[in-house]
Protein backbone atom coordinates (compact mmCIF):
# COMPACT_ATOMS: atom_id res chain seq x y z
CA UNK A 1 0.00 0.00 0.00
CA UNK A 2 1.70 3.39 -1.28
CA UNK A 3 1.32 6.28 1.79
CA UNK A 4 -0.13 9.20 0.82
CA UNK A 5 1.64 12.41 1.05
CA UNK A 6 0.78 15.80 0.46
CA UNK A 7 3.94 16.88 -0.16
CA UNK A 8 5.71 14.58 -2.97
CA UNK A 9 8.92 12.87 -2.67
CA UNK A 10 11.50 12.38 -5.28
CA UNK A 11 15.16 11.39 -4.75
CA UNK A 12 17.22 11.06 -7.63
CA UNK A 13 20.76 10.15 -7.46
CA UNK A 14 23.88 10.40 -9.92
CA UNK A 15 26.76 7.99 -10.55
CA UNK A 16 29.34 7.38 -12.66
CA UNK A 17 33.15 7.87 -13.29
CA UNK A 18 35.05 10.66 -11.46
CA UNK A 19 35.21 14.52 -12.94
CA UNK A 20 32.30 13.91 -15.24
CA UNK A 21 30.30 17.18 -13.52
CA UNK A 22 27.80 14.92 -11.35
CA UNK A 23 28.33 17.83 -8.89
CA UNK A 24 28.13 20.09 -11.32
CA UNK A 25 25.06 19.30 -12.41
CA UNK A 26 23.37 19.06 -9.08
CA UNK A 27 24.54 22.60 -8.60
CA UNK A 28 23.05 23.79 -11.96
CA UNK A 29 19.72 21.99 -10.98
CA UNK A 30 19.64 23.48 -7.63
CA UNK A 31 20.05 26.83 -9.48
CA UNK A 32 16.81 26.17 -11.10
CA UNK A 33 14.85 25.53 -8.18
CA UNK A 34 12.26 27.37 -6.54
CA UNK A 35 12.88 27.01 -2.60
CA UNK A 36 10.17 26.46 -0.40
CA UNK A 37 11.69 27.37 2.89
CA UNK A 38 15.02 28.78 1.92
CA UNK A 39 17.29 28.19 4.72
CA UNK A 40 15.27 26.77 7.33
CA UNK A 41 14.58 23.60 8.13
CA UNK A 42 16.16 21.50 10.75
CA UNK A 43 18.51 18.23 9.63
CA UNK A 44 16.80 15.95 7.82
CA UNK A 45 18.30 12.30 6.82
CA UNK A 46 15.99 10.25 5.08
CA UNK A 47 18.48 7.22 5.36
CA UNK A 48 19.61 7.95 8.84
CA UNK A 49 18.64 5.50 11.74
CA UNK A 50 15.84 7.79 12.98
CA UNK A 51 14.04 6.32 10.38
CA UNK A 52 14.45 2.29 11.13
CA UNK A 53 15.13 1.87 14.84
CA UNK A 54 18.51 -0.48 15.35
CA UNK A 55 19.42 0.12 11.86
CA UNK A 56 22.95 1.26 10.65
CA UNK A 57 23.19 4.04 9.59
CA UNK A 58 23.20 4.79 5.73
CA UNK A 59 25.68 2.13 4.51
CA UNK A 60 27.53 4.66 2.17
CA UNK A 61 28.18 6.81 5.35
CA UNK A 62 26.45 9.94 4.10
CA UNK A 63 26.31 12.57 6.81
CA UNK A 64 22.66 13.85 8.06
CA UNK A 65 22.31 17.09 5.49
CA UNK A 66 19.86 19.33 5.72
CA UNK A 67 18.33 22.42 4.24
CA UNK A 68 21.21 24.29 4.93
CA UNK A 69 24.27 22.40 4.39
CA UNK A 70 22.58 21.41 1.28
CA UNK A 71 22.37 25.05 -0.10
CA UNK A 72 25.62 25.15 0.57
CA UNK A 73 26.64 21.67 -0.78
CA UNK A 74 25.34 23.83 -4.52
CA UNK A 75 26.69 26.86 -3.68
CA UNK A 76 29.85 26.32 -2.23
CA UNK A 77 33.79 25.76 -3.59
CA UNK A 78 32.97 22.76 -5.47
CA UNK A 79 35.36 19.60 -4.51
CA UNK A 80 36.02 16.38 -5.42
CA UNK A 81 33.09 14.23 -3.99
CA UNK A 82 35.01 11.80 -1.52
CA UNK A 83 31.57 10.64 0.35
CA UNK A 84 28.36 10.24 -0.87
CA UNK A 85 25.96 13.15 -0.03
CA UNK A 86 22.28 13.68 0.35
CA UNK A 87 21.13 17.10 -0.83
CA UNK A 88 17.59 17.90 0.46
CA UNK A 89 15.74 20.86 -0.94
CA UNK A 90 11.95 21.49 -0.34
CA UNK A 91 11.05 23.08 -3.46
CA UNK A 92 7.59 24.02 -5.01
CA UNK A 93 7.23 23.30 -9.05
CA UNK A 94 4.20 24.50 -10.74
CA UNK A 95 1.68 23.70 -8.55
CA UNK A 96 3.11 21.18 -6.38
CA UNK A 97 5.52 21.17 -3.37
CA UNK A 98 8.04 18.52 -3.33
CA UNK A 99 10.55 17.25 -1.21
CA UNK A 100 13.98 16.67 -3.55
CA UNK A 101 16.53 14.55 -2.54
CA UNK A 102 20.28 14.65 -4.92
CA UNK A 103 22.16 12.05 -3.82
CA UNK A 104 25.58 12.70 -5.14
CA UNK A 105 27.94 9.67 -5.19
CA UNK A 106 32.29 9.33 -5.15
CA UNK A 107 32.82 9.12 -8.72
CA UNK A 108 34.60 5.54 -10.06
CA UNK A 109 38.20 5.72 -9.96
CA UNK A 110 40.42 2.87 -9.77
CA UNK A 111 40.67 -1.19 -10.71
CA UNK A 112 37.74 -2.82 -11.90
CA UNK A 113 37.77 -4.61 -8.08
CA UNK A 114 37.61 -1.16 -6.56
CA UNK A 115 35.25 -0.29 -9.20
CA UNK A 116 33.18 -3.60 -7.96
CA UNK A 117 33.39 -2.85 -4.75
CA UNK A 118 31.99 0.59 -5.11
CA UNK A 119 29.44 -0.11 -7.03
CA UNK A 120 28.56 -2.94 -4.40
CA UNK A 121 28.26 0.05 -1.76
CA UNK A 122 25.86 2.00 -4.19
CA UNK A 123 23.91 -1.00 -4.39
CA UNK A 124 23.85 -1.81 -0.94
CA UNK A 125 22.74 2.30 -0.38
CA UNK A 126 19.66 1.46 -2.67
CA UNK A 127 18.96 -1.53 -0.76
CA UNK A 128 18.82 -0.55 2.19
CA UNK A 129 16.12 2.34 0.91
CA UNK A 130 13.95 -0.43 0.13
CA UNK A 131 14.60 -2.04 3.50
CA UNK A 132 12.98 1.25 5.30
CA UNK A 133 9.89 0.11 3.08
CA UNK A 134 9.93 -3.04 3.98
CA UNK A 135 10.55 -1.94 7.96
CA UNK A 136 7.92 0.10 7.97
CA UNK A 137 5.07 -2.13 5.88
CA UNK A 138 5.52 -4.79 8.51
CA UNK A 139 4.68 -2.63 11.39
CA UNK A 140 0.81 -3.34 12.78
CA UNK A 141 0.74 0.24 13.11
CA UNK A 142 2.43 1.94 9.89
CA UNK A 143 2.90 5.69 10.10
CA UNK A 144 0.35 7.16 7.26
CA UNK A 145 3.68 10.23 7.07
CA UNK A 146 6.50 8.48 6.20
CA UNK A 147 9.02 9.22 3.90
CA UNK A 148 9.45 7.35 0.68
CA UNK A 149 13.33 7.29 1.23
CA UNK A 150 13.22 5.10 -2.28
CA UNK A 151 15.81 6.31 -5.22
CA UNK A 152 13.57 6.68 -8.04
CA UNK A 153 15.83 7.26 -10.51
CA UNK A 154 19.66 7.24 -11.51
CA UNK A 155 21.33 9.43 -13.71
CA UNK A 156 24.26 7.74 -14.78
CA UNK A 157 27.40 10.05 -16.56
CA UNK A 158 28.76 8.75 -19.46
CA UNK A 159 32.32 10.00 -20.40
CA UNK A 160 32.54 10.60 -24.12
CA UNK A 161 36.28 11.07 -24.11
CA UNK A 162 37.01 7.49 -23.89
CA UNK A 163 38.87 5.58 -26.28
CA UNK A 164 35.55 4.50 -27.99
CA UNK A 165 32.20 5.71 -28.86
CA UNK A 166 29.66 4.17 -26.40
CA UNK A 167 29.65 2.43 -23.31
CA UNK A 168 32.94 1.72 -21.53
CA UNK A 169 33.22 -2.51 -20.28
CA UNK A 170 33.62 -0.58 -17.18
CA UNK A 171 29.63 1.25 -17.97
CA UNK A 172 28.23 -1.80 -18.86
CA UNK A 173 29.08 -3.71 -15.92
CA UNK A 174 28.31 -1.12 -13.30
CA UNK A 175 24.98 0.09 -15.67
CA UNK A 176 23.93 -3.39 -15.55
CA UNK A 177 24.15 -3.76 -12.03
CA UNK A 178 22.39 -0.84 -10.87
CA UNK A 179 19.88 -1.32 -13.38
CA UNK A 180 18.70 -4.40 -11.04
CA UNK A 181 17.69 -1.92 -8.77
CA UNK A 182 16.45 1.64 -10.10
CA UNK A 183 15.50 3.59 -13.26
CA UNK A 184 18.29 4.77 -14.90
CA UNK A 185 18.84 7.51 -16.72
CA UNK A 186 21.90 7.70 -19.16
CA UNK A 187 23.35 11.19 -19.61
CA UNK A 188 26.42 12.73 -21.64
CA UNK A 189 28.32 14.94 -19.59
CA UNK A 190 30.62 18.15 -20.40
CA UNK A 191 28.01 18.60 -24.11
CA UNK A 192 29.59 21.82 -24.62
CA UNK A 193 33.02 19.57 -25.58
CA UNK A 194 31.09 17.89 -28.83
CA UNK A 195 29.65 19.28 -31.98
CA UNK A 196 26.17 18.07 -33.04
CA UNK A 197 27.63 15.37 -35.56
CA UNK A 198 29.74 14.06 -32.22
CA UNK A 199 26.96 14.30 -29.79
CA UNK A 200 24.49 12.36 -32.66
CA UNK A 201 27.01 10.04 -33.13
CA UNK A 202 28.26 8.96 -29.42
CA UNK A 203 24.29 8.87 -28.56
CA UNK A 204 23.82 6.40 -31.10
CA UNK A 205 26.74 4.36 -30.29
CA UNK A 206 25.86 4.23 -26.43
CA UNK A 207 22.20 3.09 -27.35
CA UNK A 208 23.27 0.29 -29.18
CA UNK A 209 25.97 -0.94 -26.61
CA UNK A 210 23.14 -0.93 -23.90
CA UNK A 211 20.98 -2.56 -26.70
CA UNK A 212 23.67 -5.21 -27.03
CA UNK A 213 24.57 -5.83 -23.49
CA UNK A 214 20.66 -5.63 -22.85
CA UNK A 215 20.85 -3.24 -20.64
CA UNK A 216 17.47 -1.32 -19.50
CA UNK A 217 16.90 2.30 -19.38
CA UNK A 218 14.02 3.97 -18.15
CA UNK A 219 11.90 4.58 -21.20
CA UNK A 220 9.96 7.77 -21.53
CA UNK A 221 7.98 6.10 -24.03
CA UNK A 222 7.51 2.29 -23.96
CA UNK A 223 7.26 0.16 -27.30
CA UNK A 224 3.47 0.11 -26.96
CA UNK A 225 2.38 3.53 -26.45
CA UNK A 226 5.02 4.52 -29.35
CA UNK A 227 2.67 1.69 -31.34
CA UNK A 228 -0.57 3.72 -30.21
CA UNK A 229 1.23 7.58 -30.77
CA UNK A 230 2.18 5.76 -34.69
CA UNK A 231 -1.50 4.33 -34.52
CA UNK A 232 -3.00 8.22 -33.76
CA UNK A 233 -0.26 9.76 -35.82
CA UNK A 234 -1.70 7.97 -39.36
CA UNK A 235 -5.30 8.10 -38.01
CA UNK A 236 -4.67 11.65 -38.02
CA UNK A 237 -3.25 11.85 -41.54
CA UNK A 238 -6.19 9.98 -42.86
CA UNK A 239 -8.50 12.10 -41.40
CA UNK A 240 -6.91 15.40 -42.79
CA UNK A 241 -6.84 13.75 -46.30
CA UNK A 242 -10.60 12.48 -45.94
CA UNK A 243 -10.49 16.51 -44.90
CA UNK A 244 -9.26 17.25 -47.80
CA UNK A 245 -11.08 15.02 -50.13
CA UNK A 246 -14.30 16.20 -49.04
CA UNK A 247 -13.82 19.58 -49.43
CA UNK A 248 -13.36 18.55 -52.96
CA UNK A 249 -16.21 16.51 -52.98
CA UNK A 250 -19.44 16.77 -55.30
CA UNK A 251 -23.30 16.88 -54.31
CA UNK A 252 -24.38 12.86 -53.22
CA UNK A 253 -20.76 11.72 -52.41
CA UNK A 254 -21.03 12.25 -48.63
CA UNK A 255 -23.32 8.83 -48.39
CA UNK A 256 -20.83 6.89 -49.22
CA UNK A 257 -18.11 8.96 -47.47
CA UNK A 258 -20.42 8.74 -44.40
CA UNK A 259 -20.91 5.01 -44.51
CA UNK A 260 -16.97 4.36 -44.46
CA UNK A 261 -16.62 6.53 -41.38
CA UNK A 262 -19.13 4.55 -39.60
CA UNK A 263 -17.23 1.66 -40.05
CA UNK A 264 -13.87 3.34 -38.98
CA UNK A 265 -15.98 4.49 -35.93
CA UNK A 266 -16.55 0.76 -35.34
CA UNK A 267 -12.79 0.21 -35.85
CA UNK A 268 -11.60 3.16 -33.18
CA UNK A 269 -14.07 1.53 -30.05
CA UNK A 270 -12.48 -1.49 -30.71
CA UNK A 271 -8.88 0.03 -30.53
CA UNK A 272 -9.68 2.43 -27.18
CA UNK A 273 -11.45 -0.37 -25.88
CA UNK A 274 -7.81 -2.17 -25.25
CA UNK A 275 -5.88 0.65 -23.98
CA UNK A 276 -6.05 3.92 -21.70
CA UNK A 277 -7.01 7.26 -23.35
CA UNK A 278 -3.38 8.87 -23.89
CA UNK A 279 -3.40 12.17 -24.78
CA UNK A 280 -2.16 12.78 -28.13
CA UNK A 281 -0.13 15.62 -27.12
CA UNK A 282 1.64 13.84 -23.90
CA UNK A 283 2.46 11.06 -26.02
CA UNK A 284 4.50 13.39 -28.07
CA UNK A 285 6.39 14.79 -24.92
CA UNK A 286 6.92 11.29 -24.10
CA UNK A 287 8.42 10.66 -27.72
CA UNK A 288 10.34 13.51 -27.99
CA UNK A 289 11.97 12.80 -24.62
CA UNK A 290 12.70 9.10 -25.43
CA UNK A 291 14.28 10.90 -28.61
CA UNK A 292 16.84 12.81 -26.34
CA UNK A 293 17.70 9.45 -24.78
CA UNK A 294 21.03 9.65 -23.64
CA UNK A 295 20.48 12.88 -22.16
CA UNK A 296 23.32 15.64 -23.18
CA UNK A 297 23.95 18.06 -20.32
CA UNK A 298 25.87 21.32 -19.62
CA UNK A 299 26.66 22.39 -16.36
CA UNK A 300 26.91 25.88 -15.03
CA UNK A 301 30.55 27.22 -15.04
CA UNK A 302 31.84 26.96 -11.21
CA UNK A 303 32.81 29.26 -8.29
CA UNK A 304 30.10 31.57 -8.91
CA UNK A 305 31.22 33.11 -11.92
CA UNK A 306 28.73 35.15 -13.01
CA UNK A 307 27.55 34.34 -16.95
CA UNK A 308 25.29 37.06 -18.69
CA UNK A 309 23.78 36.73 -22.31
CA UNK A 310 23.52 39.08 -24.95
CA UNK A 311 21.05 41.13 -23.20
CA UNK A 312 22.48 41.61 -19.71
CA UNK A 313 20.57 38.93 -17.74
CA UNK A 314 22.33 37.03 -15.73
CA UNK A 315 21.67 32.94 -16.40
CA UNK A 316 23.27 29.53 -15.60
CA UNK A 317 25.88 28.82 -18.55
CA UNK A 318 29.12 29.14 -19.29
CA UNK A 319 31.43 31.57 -21.32
CA UNK A 320 33.61 30.75 -24.07
CA UNK A 321 35.83 33.02 -26.69
CA UNK A 322 33.23 32.41 -29.44
CA UNK A 323 29.95 32.47 -27.39
CA UNK A 324 27.66 32.06 -24.86
CA UNK A 325 25.94 28.71 -23.67
CA UNK A 326 22.99 28.61 -21.47
CA UNK A 327 22.55 25.64 -19.69
CA UNK A 328 18.61 25.80 -19.89
CA UNK A 329 18.44 26.27 -23.67
CA UNK A 330 17.41 23.40 -25.40
CA UNK A 331 19.25 23.88 -28.66
CA UNK A 332 22.76 23.70 -26.30
CA UNK A 333 21.87 21.06 -24.71
CA UNK A 334 18.77 18.94 -23.29
CA UNK A 335 19.07 20.08 -19.28
CA UNK A 336 15.32 22.15 -19.84
CA UNK A 337 13.75 18.56 -21.20
CA UNK A 338 15.01 16.44 -18.45
CA UNK A 339 14.63 18.91 -15.77
CA UNK A 340 11.28 19.01 -16.30
CA UNK A 341 10.74 15.23 -17.04
CA UNK A 342 12.11 14.61 -13.78
CA UNK A 343 10.67 17.06 -11.60
CA UNK A 344 7.33 17.33 -13.70
CA UNK A 345 5.92 14.93 -16.10
CA UNK A 346 7.31 11.55 -15.39
CA UNK A 347 7.60 11.89 -11.79
CA UNK A 348 4.98 9.75 -10.91
CA UNK A 349 5.71 6.95 -13.67
CA UNK A 350 9.60 6.97 -11.75
CA UNK A 351 7.99 6.53 -8.30
CA UNK A 352 5.92 4.22 -9.68
CA UNK A 353 7.88 2.21 -11.40
CA UNK A 354 10.46 2.14 -8.29
CA UNK A 355 8.03 0.70 -5.82
CA UNK A 356 5.54 -1.23 -8.23
CA UNK A 357 8.93 -2.89 -9.88
CA UNK A 358 12.19 -2.55 -8.51
CA UNK A 359 10.75 -2.62 -4.69
CA UNK A 360 8.23 -5.50 -5.01
CA UNK A 361 11.03 -7.51 -6.83
CA UNK A 362 13.49 -6.77 -3.78
CA UNK A 363 10.94 -7.53 -1.67
CA UNK A 364 10.24 -10.91 -3.22
CA UNK A 365 13.94 -12.14 -3.32
CA UNK A 366 14.28 -10.89 0.44
CA UNK A 367 11.37 -12.59 0.68
CA UNK A 368 11.93 -16.09 -0.99
CA UNK A 369 16.04 -16.02 0.74
CA UNK A 370 14.41 -15.71 3.91
CA UNK A 371 11.80 -18.83 3.27
CA UNK A 372 14.37 -20.87 1.36
CA UNK A 373 17.00 -20.26 4.91
CA UNK A 374 13.56 -20.64 7.08
CA UNK A 375 13.72 -24.61 5.52
CA UNK A 376 16.95 -24.86 5.58
CA UNK A 377 16.75 -24.47 9.53
CA UNK A 378 13.92 -26.54 9.92
CA UNK A 379 15.70 -29.48 7.87
CA UNK A 380 18.63 -29.28 10.04
CA UNK A 381 16.47 -29.11 13.34
CA UNK A 382 14.48 -31.95 12.01
CA UNK A 383 17.59 -34.33 10.79
CA UNK A 384 19.62 -33.59 14.36
CA UNK A 385 16.21 -34.76 16.13
CA UNK A 386 16.20 -37.61 14.03
CA UNK A 387 19.27 -38.53 14.75
CA UNK A 388 18.97 -37.88 18.52
CA UNK A 389 16.02 -40.69 18.16
CA UNK A 390 17.92 -43.14 16.34
CA UNK A 391 20.46 -42.86 19.04
CA UNK A 392 18.03 -43.87 21.86
CA UNK A 393 16.68 -46.27 19.68
CA UNK A 394 19.88 -47.79 19.65
CA UNK A 395 20.78 -47.40 23.52
CA UNK A 396 17.66 -49.20 24.25
CA UNK A 397 18.61 -51.94 22.13
CA UNK A 398 15.78 -51.30 19.37
CA UNK A 399 18.70 -50.35 16.68
CA UNK A 400 17.55 -52.50 13.83
CA UNK A 401 13.76 -50.58 13.67
CA UNK A 402 14.46 -46.96 13.70
CA UNK A 403 10.97 -44.63 13.52
CA UNK A 404 10.20 -42.95 10.19
CA UNK A 405 11.22 -39.89 9.81
CA UNK A 406 9.45 -37.23 11.25
CA UNK A 407 8.43 -35.20 8.18
CA UNK A 408 11.31 -34.00 6.30
CA UNK A 409 14.29 -36.19 4.38
CA UNK A 410 16.35 -34.72 1.97
CA UNK A 411 14.67 -32.94 -0.12
CA UNK A 412 11.06 -34.39 0.12
CA UNK A 413 9.72 -31.76 2.34
CA UNK A 414 11.23 -28.46 1.10
CA UNK A 415 8.70 -26.41 -0.66
CA UNK A 416 9.64 -25.49 -4.41
CA UNK A 417 11.78 -22.33 -4.05
CA UNK A 418 11.60 -20.31 -7.73
CA UNK A 419 14.27 -18.30 -8.95
CA UNK A 420 13.26 -14.89 -8.10
CA UNK A 421 14.99 -13.93 -11.27
CA UNK A 422 12.53 -14.44 -13.27
CA UNK A 423 9.97 -11.62 -13.30
CA UNK A 424 9.59 -8.75 -15.94
CA UNK A 425 11.07 -5.98 -17.03
CA UNK A 426 8.37 -2.80 -15.88
CA UNK A 427 8.43 -2.25 -20.25
CA UNK A 428 7.50 -5.39 -20.97
CA UNK A 429 4.77 -6.30 -22.69
N1 LIG B 1 33.40 22.07 -19.87
C1 LIG B 1 32.65 21.57 -18.92
N2 LIG B 1 33.19 21.31 -17.72
C2 LIG B 1 32.39 20.79 -16.77
C3 LIG B 1 31.02 20.51 -16.98
N3 LIG B 1 30.50 19.98 -15.85
C4 LIG B 1 31.50 19.96 -14.97
N4 LIG B 1 32.64 20.44 -15.50
C5 LIG B 1 33.93 20.59 -14.84
O1 LIG B 1 34.43 19.29 -14.56
C6 LIG B 1 35.15 19.29 -13.34
C7 LIG B 1 34.62 18.18 -12.43
O2 LIG B 1 33.28 18.46 -12.11
P1 LIG B 1 32.53 17.77 -10.88
O3 LIG B 1 31.16 18.27 -10.90
O4 LIG B 1 33.31 17.93 -9.63
O5 LIG B 1 32.61 16.25 -11.34
P2 LIG B 1 32.13 14.97 -10.50
O6 LIG B 1 31.60 14.00 -11.48
O7 LIG B 1 31.23 15.35 -9.40
O8 LIG B 1 33.52 14.45 -9.94
P3 LIG B 1 33.79 13.52 -8.64
O9 LIG B 1 33.43 14.33 -7.45
O10 LIG B 1 35.23 13.20 -8.71
O11 LIG B 1 32.94 12.31 -8.79
C8 LIG B 1 34.97 20.69 -12.75
O12 LIG B 1 36.09 21.45 -13.05
C9 LIG B 1 33.76 21.24 -13.49
O13 LIG B 1 33.77 22.64 -13.61
C10 LIG B 1 30.47 20.81 -18.26
O14 LIG B 1 29.29 20.61 -18.56
N5 LIG B 1 31.34 21.33 -19.19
Amino acid sequence: MRRKNLVSELNLMVAGFSGLGKTSFIRTLHGTLKHRNSAAGGLKNKASAANVPDSPSSPTGSRPNGTRESISYATGELNRTSASFEAFFEIDEGNEKINLTLVDTPGFVGSDEVIDVHCEEILRYLEYQFDLTLAEERKVRRNPKAIDNQIHACLYFIDHTGPRHGLSDADIRILKRLGTRVNLIPVIARGDTLTRAQTKRMKEAILKDAAEHEIQFFQFLSPKLAKKLQQQNGQAQEENQKKKRTSRMGPGDDEEEKEGEEGEDDEEEEDDDDDDDWDPEYLEEKAHLQSLVPFTLIAQEEDGVEIRDESGKLIQGREFPWGILNCLDSNHCDLANLRSALLSSHRQELKEITYGFFYEKYRTEKLLARTKSQHIALQQQQQLQQQQQQQQQLKSGHGGAATAPLHLNGKGGILSVGSAGAIAGPWEE
